[in-house]
């Protein structure tokens, strides 16, 4: 029985989103990987169809992080502050070359007190989102998010609240963290969109490659004992290491 309503029209992926700066990015190839679109044309993509895949947004107090996911997930925007208390999260489900890609984007509070709560849902991520000003506080949040996950298990994301004039300082920031680099706006909108699509169809690259690593991946129809609520699906996700992010 599928529980699951259809995907929206406007989360369907069908090329690869290209990068913000070749610079600042994990990878510029122009398509998805070729073994990622023959194993999507040949229904050969295993679980990852069933999986939801974690993303934590992390950053320093109010620097724009519920407002980025509230103008990609709800197309909102709140000039009125209201901090975080602890974390929250927000479901997408996307289509990526045929398949259903389901990201939980997890907004954590930025306020100091918060932070030990915060944290103890770091775990699992498969990309962590840094939103951050230039010039603060970037690295220090990197450090706390990969306390709880393998370093090469995660793909970064470097966000600026607001788009900056010291992008140089940003773009030498992520290229250190080896993080890729993105400026965005939630008060407008730009580039909050093509930002998330890169984010779904980056971690849904690495997560069918890691399957087709594992070799044990099947045409969707045969895959089997798949449980059908979220949470089954959720805690059933592997955390292996993907070749791509290394
Ligand atoms: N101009 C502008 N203001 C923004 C932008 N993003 C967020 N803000 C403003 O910045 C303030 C903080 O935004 P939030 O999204 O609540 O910040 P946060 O990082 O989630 O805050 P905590 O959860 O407490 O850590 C709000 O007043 C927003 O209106 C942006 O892209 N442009």
């Amino acid at each position: 029985m599928n529980v699951l309503a259809p995907v929206r029209r406007d989360r369907v992926v069908a090329d690869l989103p290209q990068c913000f700066r070749k610079e600042a990015a994990l990878h510029t190839r122009p398509e998805f990987h070729p073994s990622v679109s023959s194993a999507c044309q040949e229904q050969r993509t295993g679980t990852v169809g069933f999986k939801i895949s974690k993303i934590i947004v992390v950053g320093d107090l109010a620097v724009g992080k519920t407002c980025l996911i509230n103008r990609f997930c709800k197309d909102a925007f709140d000039k009125n502050y209201k901090a975080t208390i602890g974390v929250d999260f927000e479901m997408e489900r996307f289509e990526v070359l045929g398949v259903p890609f389901s990201l939980q984007l997890w907004d954590t509070a930025g306020q100091e007190r918060f932070k030990c709560i915060a944290s103890t849902y770091y775990r699992g991520a498969q990309a962590i989102v840094i939103v951050f000003d230039v010039g603060c506080g970037a690295q220090q949040w990197l450090a706390d998010a990969l306390k709880e996950n393998n370093p090469s298990n995660v793909i970064l994301f470097l966000t600026p609240a607001q788009y900056s004039r010291m992008e140089k300082d940003a773009l030498r920031v992520a290229q250190e963290m080896q993080a890729e680099f993105w400026a965005v706006s939630s008060l407008t909108g730009e580039n909050v969109r093509d930002f998330f699509f890169r984010v779904a169809a980056l971690t849904f690259e690495s997560s069918v490659l890691a399957e087709l690593e594992r070799g044990s991946a099947r045409r969707i129809g045969d895959a089997v004992r798949i449980g059908s609520t979220e949470s089954d699906l959720y805690l059933s996700a592997p955390r292996k290491k993907p070749k791509c992010c290394q």
